[in-house]
Parts: structure tokens; sequence; C-alpha cells
């Protein structure tokens, strides 16, 4: 497992690991010092999957000291996870992520043991990587927003929205394969004025659901971690519970989540599927 570079100005390359959680799968770079100029352009070239490697995001690898916009109070050696989407927006916090990026902590013996503590801009999320591969997050609390609206091929849902540490709005369906997530669908610019991840779940059985997502700043994707949890909220919410279990099966896996008064803990798998370096020709194409 690869450690990362520090600056191509030293002749090193620059380092990346790909990895994903249920398909959501994500480029991993190694930067503890804060060396790279991870620019807009460079991270929506690097999740072109025909220009670049290809992902729905970017897992910067950083300690907090090297961050300007590191969270007040927090340890300057704890490891940030600086999230990007693919179009090069910076989000709150992802899910799938975490479980990446805390297996990712463990495999290059970056910290010892089981339990990791990773950092977001959504504040600390503890996550435990299990001997099986698979990693549980602790999600922290979701917070239910009220009701709003999403309109899918014309078709407008009324849905439930929940914080996550980043905003989403559920959406319950028939079918989940009858919907074209190929396009934005629309949203109350008002009620989510930073944009919304949109989840569609069709209920399943009292503790199982079907989810398909819009994501922000991506588009449709196999998976999304905090969408999952929104998603179990809602669920639990149609039968008037606030806590509980639910399986969330996505078009890239099943994850299981629970739901409590105070947090939430999401499990699933966490894969890596290559490592490599990025050519310094590559690099310096994209600003
Ligand atoms: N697109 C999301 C961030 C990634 C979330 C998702 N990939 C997850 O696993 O939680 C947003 O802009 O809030």
């Amino acid at each position: 497992m690869v450690l990362g570079a520090r600056t191509y100005c030293g002749g090193v390359a620059i380092a990346f690991v790909k990895g994903h959680g249920t398909e959501n799968d994500f480029v991993v770079l190694p930067d503890p010092d804060g060396d790279l100029e991870l620019t807009e352009g460079r991270v929506r070239a690097l999740c072109d999957r025909q220009r670049g490697l290809g992902a729905d995001g970017v897992l910067r690898v950083v300690r907090a000291k090297a961050l300007a916009d590191a969270p007040a109070g927090i340890d300057g050696d704890a490891w940030f996870m600086d999230y990007r989407n693919a179009d090069g927006s910076v989000a709150e916090m992802c899910g799938n992520g975490v479980r990446v990026f805390a297996r990712y902590l463990r495999d290059a013996g970056l910290v010892d043991g089981p339990e990791v503590q990773v950092w977001s801009r959504a504040g600390v999320r503890p996550a435990t990587v299990h001997t099986n591969g698979t990693v549980t997050v602790d999600m922290g609390q979701a917070r239910v927003l009220g009701q709003s609206t999403t309109t899918v091929n014309e078709v407008t849902h009324t849905g439930l929205g929940v914080d996550v540490g980043n905003p989403h709005l559920v959406s319950v369906v028939d079918s989940v394969a009858a919907l074209d997530l190929s396009t934005q669908p629309g949203f109350d610019r008002d009620f989510f004025p930073r944009g919304v991840n949109l989840e569609f779940i069709e209920v399943l059985g009292p503790t199982e659901i079907r989810m398909r997502v819009h994501e922000r700043g991506v588009g449709e994707t196999r998976s999304c971690g905090t969408g999952t949890v929104a998603a179990a909220v809602a669920a639990l919410a149609v039968r008037y519970l606030t806590t509980g279990a639910v399986t969330v099966h996505i078009p890239g896996g099943t994850v299981e989540i629970t739901v409590a008064e105070d947090t939430c803990t999401l499990t699933g798998p966490a894969e890596f599927v290559a490592e490599g370096t990025l050519t310094e020709s590559w690099w310096n194409t994209y600003a």
C-alpha cells in the first residue's frame, strides 16, 4: 500500500489508490502534509472516466494541521478526509468514503488497531475495520428537516428531508427501476440552497428497502452511504418509528443501517481495486 508522495518539484510521482464502497468509487490521494494543489479542475479530470482515472469522488488523506479549513479544536495530527465530488465541489461528508478511508489508514499502517477516527467537515466519524474487510461507521445523528418535493420525469414526489452532515431528500416510490435518473431531478432550491442528494426508495418489508440515488455533485451513483442512512430514517418514519435497523439494497450492493435517537451506524464493504502513480505530464496538464 502506497504512502503517498511529496510533490513533483521533489521529483516524486503522485501516488493514488482506487477503491469503492458498494461500487461508489473513489480516488484516494495520500497527501499527509497537504503538498498537493488539488484544484477543482484536477478533481474533475481525475474523476472523468475517459481523461482520468474515473471515480464518483476524491478522498484526500491529509493531516488536519495541513488543512486551511480544519474544524477548530481538532488535533493537528488527526487524519482528515478531504472529500470532493466528481464535479470538483467540496462536500461535508461521504459515508461510503469513510469506509474506504478507514480501511486505507489501516492497510497503509497509518493507524493501529481496528478503531479509526476519521475527521470530516461534518465532524469526526469513528469507524471500526472488521477482519472480514467490512467497516462500521458511527455516522452521527441524522436530523429530520421536514417535507419537500422533487420532480423526476415530470412526476412530483413529496419526500422527507434528512441532514446526515450533508443534505438529502428521500422519496418513497412504487418502483425505483422505473425512474430515469439520467438528468438532474428538480428540487426546491429555497429548501435546499446548497443543493441536495436525492434518494428514491421502494419498501420491500418492515426492515428492508431498495434505493437508487442521484447525488449532488456527481449524478446517479451505484450507492451513497449518507443517503442510505437518510433512506433508513425515512423508511422508519413511514412506520412512525424514529429508531430501528434497516437493510438497504442499492445497485452497488447492500448495507446495514441502525438508527438511534442520538446516532446512526452504517456497515458495509470497502474494497481496493488498484494503486499506482499519476504521470507528471497528466498532473501538470490540469490546474
Ligand atoms: N454527493 C454527496 C457527497 C458524497 C456522498 C456519498 N458518496 C456517500 O457515500 O455518502 C454530497 O454532495 O453531499
